[in-house]
């Protein structure tokens, strides 16, 4: 079976993609790896939904979704984002193709909190088979949504979403593809993080907001099949590596 890389691209870092990411992407491709990349697109909804007067509202990095919301969200996602970034991959000369839940059940998902949170949700089921089958000749493209069973759409963290897949897809790395060189402490690029040592950095309140749900998918990942786990701003750095020690 080919190995499997799976990128996570931040909203703010699909803006500005250096030649770097479709080089490293290339050689991937060409020494027989699978692709898949999932986008996130946050900066760009809520900016969408200010131009449409509706409140932005996040608990914890998780955006609390109205039905107008979602409509925004499914709107940016499969609309500007995914569309951009395919543009990108296949003007760089690379075989690329756009996914999202709809297509053969490939997303199935339940609500987290709807009380709370709204039209959000988590990924129950994936159609590995189908997606796997789609990614043997193509880079991957695939927005955070999942569907529900019977076909409610939800909104689901990229980031979340993206260890879920990776964990199902036994992927050899999940890089998580941010606007900052990894995580930060005084400045500096923490090189390897264990799950102690991010416990304390976040007592410190050294990770805080957005980096959150990157360290919380980066372990989940770890202990759930990935291999490696990276956040970076450059696919040709490592940035922050994460180190799982079972207890
Ligand atoms: N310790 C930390 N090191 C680096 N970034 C951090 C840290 N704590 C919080 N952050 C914030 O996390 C942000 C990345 O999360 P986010 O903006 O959600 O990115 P993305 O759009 O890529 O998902 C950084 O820009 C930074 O503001
Ligand atoms: C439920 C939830 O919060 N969904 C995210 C999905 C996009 C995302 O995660 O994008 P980034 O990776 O750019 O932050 C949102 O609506 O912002």
């Amino acid at each position: 079976m080919k190995k499997i890389i799976v990128v996570k691209i931040g909203g703010n870092a699909s803006n500005k993609l250096p030649s770097t990411f479709f080089k490293q992407i290339q050689t991937w491709w060409h020494e027989g790896k699978q692709v898949l990349i999932i986008h996130g697109g946050g900066p760009q909804i809520s900016k969408w939904s200010d131009k449409l007067h509706l409140d932005v509202e996040k608990i914890n990095g998780v955006r609390v979704t109205d039905p107008e919301t979602l409509d925004v969200t499914k709107a940016v996602l499969l609309g500007l984002v995914q569309p951009k970034l395919c543009q990108s991959i296949a003007d760089f000369g690379l075989p690329v193709i756009g996914l999202n839940a709809s297509d053969n059940h490939l997303l199935e998902g339940k609500y987290l909190n709807q009380s709370e949170y709204g039209e959000v949700g988590k990924i129950t089921k994936i159609n590995i088979a189908w997606l796997l089958q789609e990614m043997q000749n193509k880079i991957g493209v695939l927005a955070p949504l999942a569907q529900t069973q019977t076909g409610n759409w939800l909104n689901v963290n990229a980031d979340t979403a993206a260890a879920t897949i990776a964990s199902q897809l036994n992927a050899e790395s999940l890089v998580l593809l941010t606007d900052v060189p990894g995580v930060l402490k005084s400045g500096e690029v923490v090189p390897e993080l264990t799950e102690t040592f991010a416990d304390e950095l976040f007592q410190q309140h050294i990770i805080k907001s957005g980096m959150m749900p990157k360290i919380k998918a980066s372990f989940s990942a770890l202990k759930n099949g990935v291999h490696q786990t990276f956040i970076t701003n450059d696919l040709g750095r490592p940035g922050t590596q994460f180190q799982y020690v079972e207890k």
